[in-house]
């Protein structure tokens, strides 16, 4: 169902219906074009790589700054040259790839380092990600997800409307960053530290998502954020879209085309 001024999906109802993942994506690449950008961000280990999949599940595309990330850092790359000039060769692998646990031990275990580190990718980041989401403009998407870790931190918050926090309590955070990349208590804790606290980026959202209980949980709570982040376009995200760009374009050359022929009449 369709707002007719908008031409934005007034419900959810279009994008609960089965069809595979890809078949969604295309219906969103030739549906009717508007821009929103949902942030998505929380504490690392809180669980944003299941609500990122969780979106794209339902046919919304999500920019991952950390595959971003990983990709500044390969092999003779400009951030990858930068890095290796700051931190030296002992950073590499023997294929001459950046070895990313003993860079991870190395920036979180000094924060001068990792502010270092941070300093000298982050202009190649934020490029990367302002590119991924130029291409899925040009696709014509109607709402993407930007998973960023650090939007708060890099102050891309400002971007992003509205901002979607993943949060779970520390222990839990702790708990789960620990299994998973089987880390020791101290690194899983040096990590956590290196973060804005969770509890601030909570404060500052605009939509929480609690994960401290089971993926069950996790999924109910989504389908509440899934209604609100699908909600018709405001007017200025409307502008902001492919499709608001080009309607104002168009405006502005049928008015010039007008305003000429009438000035050719008098
Ligand atoms: C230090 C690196 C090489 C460690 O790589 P590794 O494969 O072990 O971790 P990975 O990249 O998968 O990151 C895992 C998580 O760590 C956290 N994290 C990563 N970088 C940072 C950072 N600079 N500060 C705080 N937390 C970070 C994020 O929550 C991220 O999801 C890597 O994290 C890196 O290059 N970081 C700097 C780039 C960056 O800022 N990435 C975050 C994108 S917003
Ligand atoms: N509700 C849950 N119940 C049990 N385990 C969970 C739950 N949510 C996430 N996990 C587990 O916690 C770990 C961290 O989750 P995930 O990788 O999604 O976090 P992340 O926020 O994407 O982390 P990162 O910042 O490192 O990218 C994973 O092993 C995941 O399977």
């Amino acid at each position: 169902m369709y707002c007719e001024i908008l031409r934005a999906p007034i419900c959810f109802s279009r994008c609960r219906c089965s069809t595979s993942i890809r078949d969604k994506s295309k219906r969103s690449i030739s549906s009717p074009v508007k821009m929103r950008m949902v942030g998505l961000t929380g504490g690392i280990a809180s669980g944003k790589s299941i609500v990122s999949n969780l979106f794209k599940s339902q046919g919304i595309p999500v920019v991952d700054a950390d595959l971003v990330a990983r990709d500044v850092l390969k092999k003779d790359t400009g951030g990858y040259k930068k890095v290796v000039a700051a931190f030296g060769e002992d950073i590499l692998e023997a294929n001459g790839e950046v070895d990313r646990p003993k860079l991870g031990q190395i920036v979180f275990s000094d924060p001068a380092k990792r502010q270092l580190l941070n300093r000298l990718l982050a202009p190649f980041i934020s490029s990367g990600i302002f590119y991924e989401i130029f291409k899925l403009w040009l696709k014509g998407y109607n709402v993407i997800v930007l998973d960023i870790p650090l939007l708060f931190e890099t102050k891309m918050d400002k971007w992003t409307k509205p901002v979607v926090v993943v949060w779970v309590d520390t222990e839990t955070q702790l708990q789960r960053l620990m299994g998973r990349d089987g880390s020791s208590e101290e690194d899983a804790r040096n990590r956590i530290n290196a973060q804005m606290a969770l509890d601030l980026k909570r404060s500052k959202a605009d939509i929480v998502i609690d994960n401290t209980g089971s993926f069950e949980d996790l999924e109910e709570q989504f389908k509440q954020v899934l209604l609100q982040v699908t909600r018709p376009l405001t007017w200025s995200e409307f502008w902001l879209s492919r499709q608001g760009a080009l309607t104002l374009l168009a405006s502005t050359v049928v008015a010039l085309v007008v305003c000429k022929n009438i000035h050719g009449i008098l």
